[in-house]
């Protein structure tokens, strides 16, 4: 099975109320966590690449790991650039051999986003790649913003149909009240679910992404705390608003936070327990287990896209 597109596996999503996890990658062990995971629950998978990672572990690395796990485990594979920010990185991956690139222009203003995602979008399907894109900003933390902030700063459900006519992109990024890292909200969780259905009618069946979308595992945090760490007033975005978004029209949901909690928990806590150890594969070992359990728990009981295959 060599990788594939996202475009039948969002329009089974869309159908079917449940959503495809996209998990973000920079090591094996990760790939690997991730990987086994998806396999067990006989789910579509997204694993994505951030240009961080792509400077990290360097591009060709992890486009080999990538295929190696589709290789092993025979798992359509969808393989994504996260927030590429200009022509040349999305060219670059197309060209390397990704399947799907996001454009992220959300920082400019709408002409120059349409623009410049019109142009990777010309490109990619040139290559029979598919875009995603971004507009309105996934930003930091929001502290009880007010409605004028709101307006400035979550996608606009008119803008949103005049973007996707305007660039043929294949499925959009939103901001509803995520934002990305281990400190989401200050007060209670808060999804504009009203906004989304406003897009959703606009734009009936069309894929749309949800970023920021960790739910920050408390068993992770208290762990990582207990065994060393300092991680203070970490909140993510509750499952059931993540369950609730699946059933609407999020096909993609975007998952980092969580990873980087499972690892950095599981490896505290095994090298406080193992003090005189100091072999790698010990305690990354640990580490990927970690992550394939929690990647099973969301794959079954939070994206609904088990046996979904
Ligand atoms: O949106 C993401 C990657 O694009 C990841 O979001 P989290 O930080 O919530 O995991
Ligand atoms: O959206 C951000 C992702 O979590 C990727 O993060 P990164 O740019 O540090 O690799
Ligand atoms: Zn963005
Ligand atoms: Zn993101």
């Amino acid at each position: 099975m060599p990788l594939v597109t996202s475009k039948e596996l969002f329009k089974k999503a869309y159908e079917g109320g449940y959503a495809i996890g996209a998990f973000n990658v920079n090591n094996m062990e990760i790939i690997q966590g991730i990987v086994e995971a998806a396999k067990e629950e006989n789910s579509p998978l997204i694993l994505q690449v951030s240009a961080g990672a792509r400077k990290y572990a360097r591009p060709v690395y992890l486009k080999k790991l990538v295929e190696a796990a589709v290789e092993d485990t025979g798992l359509p594979v969808v393989l994504h650039l996260d927030h590429g920010e200009s022509f040349e990185i999305c060219k670059a991956c197309i060209d390397d051999g990704f399947t799907s690139v996001m454009i992220d222009g959300s920082k400019l203003p709408f002409e120059e986003n349409i623009t410049l995602t019109k142009k990777v979008v010309d490109y990619a399907h040139e290559h029979g790649v598919v875009v995603e894109a971004e507009l309105g900003r996934i930003g930091g933390v929001e502290d009880n913003i007010s409605v004028g902030e709101r307006e400035a700063t979550f996608t606009d459900p008119d803008q949103a149909l005049e973007f996707v006519e305007r660039t043929g992109v294949d499925s959009l990024a939103i901001a509803i009240g995520t934002s990305h890292g281990a400190y989401k909200f200050k007060g209670e969780p808060y999804l504009d679910f009203k906004r989304l259905e406003e897009i959703m009618k606009r734009l009936p069946g069309f894929p749309l992404v949800l970023h920021g979308a960790s739910t920050v595992l408390p068993e992770f945090v208290e762990a990582c705390n207990k065994y060393g760490g300092s991680i203070h007033s970490a909140k993510g975005v509750p499952e059931e608003m993540l369950r609730k978004a699946a059933s609407l029209g999020i096909c993609k949901i975007n998952i980092d936070t969580d990873l980087r909690l499972a690892m950095t928990a599981m490896i505290r806590k095994y090298l406080a327990e193992n003090p005189s150890e100091f072999d790698p594969r010990k305690y990354l070992g640990a580490a990927r287990e970690a992550i394939k359990e929690m990647v099973k728990h969301k794959i079954r009981n939070v994206l609904g896209s088990s046996n979904k295959l």
